[in-house]
């Protein structure tokens, strides 16, 4: 799974050039560089409040005051209108969802948004519904949705257009065994034909296994970038979860969970 051989520059989907991003006196992203080529899964990680969801944000326009470029299909998102966000796809963190709607009429509303033909999207939706198992939920509300069935739901409205281009905040949260190997599977066949997966996630084991390149961001910036197996020869570290813990320079996991543990049982930490 080697990412940095023979790329062209035609074969960029997405840079990211000086790119910083401030909320008051808080630097979040300071400088990031980056470039991703077609057929990258991504995986994008990083502690809590590093800043992971602000880039995926600014990459889908939903946050424009940055400074620095980004270019997504070789255009620069700041110029280039919203054309491109056809070819785009997104599972946010969080999934808003409209839960008064039935998935068949939310993924008709997405479609829409996209486009589609709405036969199309019917067709569409209803066999990846019967995919994932939901076929008897197409016409249920959403609100009555276990946490995993409405996470499938989103899955499907982030694809259901053909993008070129995925972004996926914890796409498997919620998700049981089964249907986290479906998900798995997906992704990565969908890399084999040329989609390009930008992939953030906490959950390390799979970040490990699902990407084929994965950048760290940590204190403003990208601290590692490369295969897990690079990865892996830098920092003489065996699973994501060690490199994780060393880049990120943590190694208290102990004491904290110790102090917690004390104030639980105790109302202070000296026990
Ligand atoms: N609208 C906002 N106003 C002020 N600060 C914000 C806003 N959105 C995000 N931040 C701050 O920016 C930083 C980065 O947040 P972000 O959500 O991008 O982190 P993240 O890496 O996605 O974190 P997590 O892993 O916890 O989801 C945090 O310090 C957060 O408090």
């Amino acid at each position: 799974m080697g990412v940095e051989v023979n790329k062209l520059a035609e074969d960029i989907i997405l840079s990211l050039k000086n790119v910083a991003k401030s909320y008051g006196s808080t630097q979040v992203l300071d400088s990031i560089n980056l470039e991703v080529y077609q057929g990258q899964i991504i995986g994008y990680i990083g502690p809590n409040g590093a800043g992971k969801s602000t880039t995926v944000k600014m990459m889908l326009g939903l946050i424009s005051d940055f400074e620095g470029d980004i270019e997504i299909f070789g255009k620069n998102i700041k110029t280039s209108g919203v054309a491109y966000k056809k070819r785009i796809g997104y599972v946010p963190e969080n999934g808003e969802i409209y839960d008064s709607l039935t998935p068949i009429e939310y993924l008709s509303f997405v479609g829409g948004l996209y486009g589609m033909d709405h036969d199309v999207i019917i067709r569409k939706a209803t066999e990846m519904m019967r995919l994932f198992d939901l076929e008897d939920m197409l016409h249920t509300r959403i609100s009555s949705f276990s946490k995993g069935m409405r996470q499938k739901v989103l899955f499907i409205a982030s694809i259901i257009h053909n993008p070129d281009l995925l972004f996926l905040d914890e796409p498997l949260s919620g998700l049981d065994a089964n249907s986290m190997m479906i998900v798995k599977e997906i992704l990565d066949q969908l890399a084999n034909q040329g989609k390009t997966i930008f992939y953030s996630s906490h959950i390390m084991d799979v970040v490990e296994k699902i990407s084929n390149r994965i950048v760290l961001l940590a204190n403003g910036q990208i601290v590692a970038d490369g295969t897990f197996e690079q990865l892996q020869q830098q920092n003489k570290e065996g699973s994501l979860e060690e490199i994780f813990n060393q880049l990120t320079g943590f190694d208290q996991h102990q004491e904290i969970a110790s102090s917690f543990v004390s104030i639980v049982e105790n109302g202070d930490t000296d026990g």
